[in-house]
């Protein structure tokens, strides 16, 4: 089977972007990881399905490179929405997104972050505003999701963590029955920072939309920045606006790379 794609990135996390709404197609997890092979495959952070939705514009599934799929991918529904046009709603696991694109920019409502335990989820009850737990240095965290799991530590210096040797550790940890996506930050001012990422089921990744998300929303829960923040990654900057209500809002650039057909 011959399948085509749309290579695309957000910010340097980048997507191979299947569009399944003429021609229904749900990969393996054999073949997920096949398609995100940057050898044997396309290559991509996350492979990004395209499906019909009843109740938005499109139905939009997100697979990591181990062949999990994830219930949010902030970078790629900016991807996807500036294929659907100037506003789009789009359906994902976690809930009803509504896009809007303003020329080469584009402004996806990520929904509430959520802080309960069990949202996370976390496997018991704790304070999830500073867990009390610690890694190498890295402790009490702020755990919250944006629809997928999020771990958020704030640190002195995000370059002087070993995030390649932590994030697998902290990811697996049996404290996270989902699994977990693994955020450092370092406040460089009320209103910017700078963000680094090691993403459940994918590792280092140049930018996590989702992730900036939970960092804005972690650090106007600590009291920490201004609720308009400017998140700064080794791939680019996302602006991060986080409401009375913790619902995070998030505008940023898209690219489409090439178009290509994967045989599988
Ligand atoms: N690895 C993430 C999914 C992709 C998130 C990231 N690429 C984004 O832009 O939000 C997870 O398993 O929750």
């Amino acid at each position: 089977m011959q399948r085509a794609f749309t290579k695309m990135h957000g910010l340097g996390n980048d997507f191979a972007v299947f569009d399944a709404r003429a021609q229904p197609f749900t990969p393996t997890p054999a073949q997920a990881r096949h398609i995100a092979d940057r050898r044997r495959g396309v290559g991509c952070d996350q492979l990004i399905l395209i499906e019909p939705s009843t109740r938005a514009d499109a139905f939009m599934r997100i697979f990591n490179p181990d062949g999990s799929e994830a219930e949010a991918c902030g970078n790629a529904t900016r991807c996807v929405a500036s294929l659907l046009g100037r506003s789009a709603t789009i359906e994902t696991r976690a809930g009803l997104l509504r896009t809007r694109t303003i020329d080469r920019a584009v402004r996806v409502d990520m929904g509430q972050a959520r802080f309960g335990w069990q949202e996370v989820p976390l496997a018991y009850a704790m304070d999830t505003s500073a867990l009390p737990v610690g890694w190498d240095g890295l402790a009490h965290p702020v755990a919250l999701s944006m629809g997928n799991p999020h771990l958020v530590f704030i640190v002195p210096d995000v370059d002087a963590v070993d995030l390649a040797a932590l994030g697998p550790v902290i990811e697996q940890d049996p404290l996270f029955p989902q699994r977990i996506n693994v955020n450092i930050v370092q406040i460089t001012s009320e209103t910017a920072v700078r963000h680094r990422v090691w993403e459940r089921g994918a590792g280092l990744t140049e930018a996590c939309g989702s992730g900036a998300c939970a960092v804005g929303a972690a650090l106007v829960k600590r009291r920490l920045t201004h609720a308009t923040l400017t998140v700064h990654m080794p791939g680019g900057a996302l602006l991060i606006e986080v409401a009375e209500d913790f619902a995070v809002a998030m505008t940023g650039p898209v690219a489409t790379a090439f178009s290509g057909v994967i045989k599988l």
